[in-house]
């Protein structure tokens, strides 16, 4: 499944989504802002400012909003009078600097088009039908909402859901068949506030503003409008489609750490399992089988959990511990152990070419963290590896986030574990469901392994190109709510089954 399938229209912002208008907008806000300050002896209007109180918002309101917080009265002819001269100002720069569409953008409109997805246009603009005719755009959308319906309809603007709410009735949709793709807070919290599908953030490279958006409760942040049909559904706001697929069957839950049980930390000593994951995991695991498949050595894993009771994969898979003295381990792995004991004190002796890099010796794999390395020496410390590695037969390297992890060159991986694991949990084709949690590349060998007979959920916010997973999740800690709805929902069906088996 993907995103496609979850929704059926999309409602679109027009400045900075479709049109590079953004950067036009906040020059004129800047000039017009400045003049206005000057008079107050006040410095200067900031990009930041533009994005907390202006961006996104009608004319009027985002002239309010920056006034409040600076503190400057206005009445309200002075407030006419600065938005018109904002106006004039956006309008010459306009006719100056021409406007165009982002190529990104024009082609993910063909292909919504192509198929057949209707489209909506909302903007806080007045100045939205002449942006669309002269680039030509405007016979792509069912619906246009701008700032002039809204004004004749006394509707709210940004960030109320008001005219995101009125494109999707217009679209003859339910809101939580739309996505809304937004590249501004406000436009973020419109979308949160009228309960639509997904509501998409766009921050375009050298664009600032992703991690506001994410903050601000963008379901995914994109770099490109193409990225959107890579994206996965939220499966909590999916649930009804995956209780369904649940229902009637037992369960079995794999689930990943780093990224997925704990946040991403600068320094991997760091990483501990998100508070309120142990409680819920605990009771979870009571009644429905649990696994952690980790690329971390076993036991240190384990440690992080610190649950009695689950199965704990360590170094991808490689070596498997579980309840009553259950213990699995490729015993091959111990062949290439001295080839991984000379790769490392070769890497070790070229390391303080490399500041910031960390390795860590595990039973079978060797992670050579690189995320506290200068950007600039990532390449050579890439082509280093590669290098290095040719010379040893009995080894590979394994890509992960922001790490190189030295492996054992065998056919073994996640994925083969969690079907070793079903294997063991004597999990019936067809009867029961392995869920399985994960965020990073070595993930993927898990969701390509379940895709027809089990459900991947990819954790994280940013491009899903190339994966193989069903559904996503934003953060770990939405991983805590997920857990908190399977047991709310899943464990007295699981226990009744076993107690009736
Ligand atoms: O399979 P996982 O449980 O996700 O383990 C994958 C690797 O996770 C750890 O590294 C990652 O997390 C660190 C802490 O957040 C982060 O600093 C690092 O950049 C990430 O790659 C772990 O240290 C590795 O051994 C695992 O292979």
């Amino acid at each position: 499944m993907n995103t496609t399938e979850s929704y059926s229209a999309v409602i679109l912002d027009l400045d900075g989504v479709l049109t590079d208008t953004r950067n036009l907008h906040y020059d004129a806000w800047k000039q017009t802002f400045d003049e206005y300050l000057r008079n107050y002896g006040q410095g200067p209007f900031s990009q930041k400012e533009y994005e907390q109180y202006v961006d996104g918002k009608p004319r009027s309101q985002g002239i309010l909003d920056f006034l409040i917080f600076r503190g400057i009265p206005i009445t309200s002819s002075e407030l006419q009078k600065l938005g018109q001269r904002k106006n004039e100002i956006y309008l010459s720069e306009l006719d100056h600097q021409g406007v165009v569409v982002f190529s990104d953008a024009l082609r993910a409109l063909r292909k919504w088009r192509d198929k057949g997805v209707p489209l909506a246009v909302v903007s806080s603009s007045k100045n939205t039908t002449k942006i669309l005719d002269r680039l030509r755009i405007r016979n792509y959308f069912e619906v246009e909402m701008n700032a002039l319906i809204g004004e004749e309809m006394h509707l709210e603007g940004k960030p109320s859901a008001d005219f995101f709410l009125e494109a999707a009735k217009r679209l003859n949709k339910k809101p939580d068949e739309c996505i809304v793709v937004e590249d501004a807070v406000a436009g973020i919290q419109a979308g949160n506030a009228g309960n639509f599908a997904s509501v998409i953030g766009v921050a375009r490279p050298g664009q600032t503003g992703g991690k506001e958006l994410s903050e601000a409760g963008a379901d995914f942040v994109v770099t490109g409008l193409e990225e959107i049909f890579d994206l996965k559904p939220n499966i909590i706001k999916s649930w009804r489609n995956f209780a369904q697929f649940i229902d009637g069957k037992e369960m079995a839950l794999f689930l990943d750490f780093d990224g997925t049980l704990s946040e991403i930390v600068p320094d991997h000593h760091d990483a501990q399992m998100v508070e309120e994951i142990r409680p819920v995991l605990t009771r979870i695991s009571d009644s429905i089988k649990v696994a952690i498949i980790s690329g971390r050595d076993r036991k240190d894993v384990k440690a992080r959990v610190g649950i009695d009771g689950l199965f704990y994969a360590g170094c991808h898979g490689y070596d498997i511990s579980g309840p009553g003295c259950f213990h699995f381990q490729i015993e091959e792995a111990e062949e290439a152990s001295s080839e991984m004991n000379e790769a490392i004190k070769q890497i070790e002796s070229h390391a303080d070419k490399y500041p910031g890099l960390s390795i860590e010796r595990k039973k079978y794999f060797t992670a050579i963290h690189y995320r506290n390395v200068d950007s600039s020496l990532h390449q050579s410390l890439k082509n280093e590896i590669n290098d290095l590695v040719k010379s040893f037969k009995k080894l590979e390297v394994r890509r992960g986030k922001m790490v190189f992890d030295l492996a054992p060159k065998l056919k073994w991986n996640k994925g083969e574990a969690v079907k070793k694991l079903c294997e063991v949990l004597d999990m019936a084709p067809g009867k029961t469901v392995a869920v399985y949690i994960g965020d990073d590349l070595t993930d993927e060998d898990v969701f390509c392994e379940l895709h027809s007979w089990g459900i991947g959920i990819k954790v994280g916010i940013e491009s899903m190109a190339g994966t193989c997973s069903d559904y996503s999740l934003r953060t770990p800690s939405e991983v805590a709510t997920f857990l908190n709805k399977i047991e709310q929902n899943f464990t007295q069906q699981e226990k009744q089954w076993r107690r009736g088996a």
